[in-house]
């Protein structure tokens, strides 16, 4: 079943879909990470308000914990996310991994969606004219496009011992000027990432992120500038760097 878009700017048609069906282990106990607080306000309902907050998304479908999807519809509305900013909001159960999730909320993309951004829940603080690059990077006629940011440290291949505390011989030191950092949204084509989408489920591949499927199948895959703040939480550290950044941010709302 396909959900109807809300009119926005119609030249740039964009739908989002984002993840939040994770346990979120590395953060530690407690509540699904997407349903974890920041500044008092879950991490999902950040991410869903910068999408919605986007000059090209229409539409937003989240996709719940498969036990959750009640309960994350209620959340929704009682933060009165829904058409706010003229974007529709739609949930989906998820499924086992990230891939998956992102599969589920494809299908239920209308066909009329020419650009699909995929946000992780887990990113609430991306800017919105991170969102509003990525889907114009492919509005302009890219099939994938990642933001990404520079390394600040170096990075070192090693050969992974799989024995905790043994020291990992170096095998490479890669010349980190070429790397990047990938953040989300990134966006794609519609076409493009249910057929990359379709492919790997019959082939039984697995990427971290989307933008690998595509790379995988020989696609072509764009780097636009992402955003520090954009940051993944994941780990508790993360969680006290993003109530750092919320309270300088609503500080110089007050300004
Ligand atoms: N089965 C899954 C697993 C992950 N995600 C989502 O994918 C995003 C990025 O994943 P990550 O940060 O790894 O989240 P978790 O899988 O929840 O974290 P962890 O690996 O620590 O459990 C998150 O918004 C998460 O909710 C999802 O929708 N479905
Ligand atoms: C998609 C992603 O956020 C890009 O950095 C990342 O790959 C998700 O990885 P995780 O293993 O689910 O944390």
């Amino acid at each position: 079943m396909a959900i109807p878009t809300s009119p926005k700017e119609q030249n740039l048609n964009a739908a989002a879909v984002v993840p939040a069906a994770g346990r979120g282990e590395r953060l530690g106990p407690g509540a699904p990470k997407a349903l974890r607080e920041l500044g008092g306000v879950p991490l999902l309902v950040h991410a869903v308000r910068a999408l919605a907050r986007s000059r090209a998304v229409t539409l937003v479908v989240v996709v719940a914990p498969v036990d959750g999807v009640a309960q994350v519809r209620q959340l929704l509305d009682d933060y009165g996310v829904d058409g706010h900013d003229s974007a529709r909001i739609a949930v989906v159960p998820g499924g086992a991994t990230r891939q998956e999730s992102v599969r589920l909320g494809l299908a239920v993309i209308p066909e009329d969606v020419d650009v699909v951004l995929v946000h992780d829940a887990a990113r609430p603080l991306v800017p919105v004219d991170v969102v509003d690059a990525v889907a114009r990077a492919v509005a302009d006629g890219a099939e994938a496009v990642v933001p990404a940011v520079p390394l600040a440290d170096t990075v070192k291949q090693v050969r992974p011992t799989g024995v905790p505390g043994r020291p990992e011989p170096v095998v490479a030191t890669p010349d980190r000027s070429t790397l990047r950092a990938v953040q989300t949204p990134q966006g794609f084509r519609r076409e493009v990432l249910l057929r990359v989408h379709e492919k790997a489920l019959n082939d039984g591949i697995e990427a971290t992120d989307d933008a690998g499927l595509v790379e995988r199948y020989a696609g072509s895959v764009v780097v636009v500038p992402g955003h520090e703040e954009a940051f993944k939480v994941t780990r508790p550290l993360d969680l006290v760097l993003a109530e750092a950044v919320l309270a300088r941010r609503r500080a110089l709302d007050e300004f």
